[in-house]
């Protein structure tokens, strides 16, 4: 693992590194602000942020405003890239497939299956090296925005005793029903139209009761949200499952990240209340 840039920020530390991934099979970099005070005598719970198409680590870290309450709560927050990346990685012209849009599944298709396995890397490669590597306990919580909402409901709704509580920011919430999903699905995933169901948080809520904690965030003025995102697809499936969803709906606000500083407070202390933080 190798140290890309350290600033002190908040009392606290915000880190970048890069590490050759197995799981993705090529160089990764994620981003990690620990709280003051994080050492191994006192280690402190971690909230994954999984970013949304074109981001990099540095777009929730620059913008959202998250590390002051971070600070102050005592958690610690891991920003991963959205994608493999390096010139070998196979790509597309458009911003909505390839770099920067590796949808957090795992890919079965050629020339994508190579490096687009971001599902196990969120999973399982990123949490271990983590928690090997940093003052941090193994207690986890995840949020995510756009294409990283709908990666942190589906791993969350998939993998609930790994994390206490899932949040997004406007989701893509029925990926399998709408444009960038579709686009994604069918060329990471292939017609098996099965493995799709597997990666859509609407779906997913449908199949069976759900017990995390979960809360969605969304602008009545987002520009992708007919087309995009449907989040009436996660109320309407929950509601056959008496899964508990909250879902918060804001006048004026749209898809950017002054929407996520908006209400990003809300979604910390909501996950720091399921951390035994407060
Ligand atoms: N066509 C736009 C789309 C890019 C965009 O809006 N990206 C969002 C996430 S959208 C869903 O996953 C984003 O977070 N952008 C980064 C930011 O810092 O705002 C374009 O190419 O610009």
């Amino acid at each position: 693992m190798k140290l890309v840039s350290e600033n002190r920020a908040f009392g606290g530390t915000h880190s970048r590194y890069t590490h050759q991934s197995d799981t993705v099979n090529c160089e990764m970099t994620f981003a990690v602000f620990l709280p003051p005070f994080a050492t191994k005598e006192n280690p402190v719970p971690v909230l994954y942020w999984l970013s949304g198409l074109t981001c990099t680590d540095e777009n929730f870290m620059q913008k959202a405003g998250a590390m002051k309450l971070a600070a102050q709560l005592g958690m610690a927050i891991v920003a991963p890239d959205t994608s493999p990346r390096g010139e070998q990685v196979a790509d597309e012209d458009s911003y909505d497939m390839g770099k920067g849009a590796g949808f957090y599944l795992n890919a079965t298709q050629a020339p994508w299956d190579k490096h687009y396995q971001m599902y196990d890397y969120i999973t399982k490669e990123l949490p271990a090296l983590i928690e090997d590597t940093f003052p941090v306990t193994g207690e986890r919580a995840i949020s995510g925005h756009s294409m990283g909402g709908h990666g942190a409901l589906v791993i969350a709704l998939r993998n609930p005793q790994q994390y206490v509580s899932v949040s997004a920011f406007s989701p893509v919430s029925n990926p399998t029903n709408c444009p960038w999903g579709q686009q994604a699905f069918s060329k990471y995933l292939g017609d098996d139209t099965s493995l799709w169901q597997e990666y859509d948080a609407a779906v997913l809520l449908s199949r069976e009761q759900h017990y995390i904690p979960i809360m969605v965030e969304q602008g009545r003025a987002d520009q992708f949200l007919t087309e995009q995102l449907k989040p009436e697809a996660l109320i309407s499936n929950a509601q056959k499952t008496d899964t508990q969803i909250t879902l918060n709906m804001h006048e004026g606000y749209d898809h950017s990240y002054f929407f996520i500083a908006s209400f990003i407070d809300e979604h910390l202390q909501f996950h720091a209340a399921n951390l035994g933080l407060i």
